[in-house]
């Protein structure tokens, strides 16, 4: 099969291609390479350098050929980031996602994959929250997926594109064979965050707020390994036939931000140092995935994701590259 894939270059897009990849799949990346690395496009893909937003260029690249399908994690991604910049975010994300779907009609691709996000969801408690819960965005980061979300909708009605929404909870870890591993700059998610603290890499790690309505008064994640978001990845696009779908994906445990300090600590065997600061914007409390839907229609289940395992790889590969992709 043959996939055309935005954001290829990226943390969770670069394990995905890998996957594909390894399955066979013939793969085309298109990256801007805004926060993403030349050097994890995956051997094997095309690469080319170019925006979301580039609707010539896309057509372009579209109308080389047929296509299978497309899988779209070009976006920015940073919650606290896109409470500044709103509209940034609609623009890059939502006008971004709107020229993709545009582009597949145009050219009759029949399935679409969407980066989608837990950030859909404001869950005040420790309820695992499934497709049935409110969507109610605490973030502009949440609302520019929804907006795709509901474009993808509209594109199977008239067009009968069929898409897969896969709303990924906290992405982490790295491919357990070391070859692709997370390196953003400026890095902002907490795991790669507390292991560069406890490697002496950058300052203590200050935890945002300590004051959430959690048993420690720290925020609550769900952190699903990249390598088994590849998997589901594959598992979903080749089961996307007959209805569009929509997935929550995590493991239906959560952790503690503090939690997940003290689990490094043990893993690796260093200490990592902390202190507790001011809240950070547009966080919720608490989001736990239940990953049911995605269980039992796909039979997709993770294999990786166990917290210690999970923090074991993300570990693994920042010591084996201090300078992430940089060399
Ligand atoms: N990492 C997570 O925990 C997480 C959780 C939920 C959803 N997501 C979603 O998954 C996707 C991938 O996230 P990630 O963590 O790999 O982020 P990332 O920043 O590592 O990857 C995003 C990639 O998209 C590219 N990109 C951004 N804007 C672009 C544009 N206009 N044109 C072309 N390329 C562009 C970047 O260069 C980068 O390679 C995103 O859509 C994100 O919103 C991530
Ligand atoms: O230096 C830091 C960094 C993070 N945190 C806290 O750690 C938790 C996790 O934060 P991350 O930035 O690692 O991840 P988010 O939950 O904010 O967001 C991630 O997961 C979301 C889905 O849950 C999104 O889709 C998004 O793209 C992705 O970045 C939050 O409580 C955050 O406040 C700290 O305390 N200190």
């Amino acid at each position: 099969m043959r996939y055309f894939v935005t954001g290829g270059a990226g943390f969770v897009g670069s394990h995905v291609c890998l996957e594909f990849l390894e399955a066979g799949h013939e793969i085309v990346i298109l990256d801007d390479l805004s926060t993403g690395h030349r050097s994890a496009v995956p051997k094997g893909a095309r690469f080319i350098e170019g925006s979301v937003l580039d609707s010539e260029l896309i057509n372009k690249v579209l109308s080389d050929g047929q296509w299978d399908g497309v899988l779209h994690f070009a976006a920015l991604s940073l919650v606290g980031d896109s409470m500044r910049n709103p509209i940034e975010y609609m623009r890059n994300n939502g006008l971004g996602g709107f020229v993709i779907i545009d582009a597949c009609v145009r050219h009759e691709i029949p399935r679409f994959i969407l980066s989608s996000t837990a950030s859909l969801f404001s869950n005040m408690d420790d309820s695992l929250i499934d497709e049935n819960c409110a969507i109610d965005p605490a973030s502009p980061y949440g609302e520019s997926k929804f907006v795709v979300e509901r474009a993808l909708h509209w594109a199977d009605r008239a067009h009968s594109l069929k898409s897969a929404c896969l709303r990924y909870f906290n992405a982490a870890g790295a491919d357990p064979l070391g070859r692709l591993g997370e390196d953003h700059n400026p890095e902002t998610h907490l795991l790669p965050l507390i292991i560069d603290a406890g490697l002496k890499r950058r300052p203590p790690l200050v935890l945002f707020g300590n004051d959430y309505p959690t048993p420690d008064g720290t925020c609550i994640r769900d952190y699903i390994h990249v390598t088994d978001l590849a998997s589901a990845h594959l598992d979903v696009m080749t089961s996307l036939n007959e209805k569009s779908v929509s997935y929550n994906i995590g493991t239906g445990q959560g952790h503690s931000n503090l939690e997940l300090i003290h689990t490094v600590e043990k893993v690796t065997g260093i200490p990592v140092p902390w202190s507790v600061g001011e809240r950070r914007q547009g966080d919720p409390a608490i989001l736990i995935a239940n990953p049911e839907k995605i269980k039992k229609e796909v039979r997709w289940s993770p294999k990786y994701s166990d917290i210690e395992t999970l923090i074991k790889h993300a570990y693994q590969w920042r010591v084996a590259n201090p300078g992430g992709y940089r060399k």
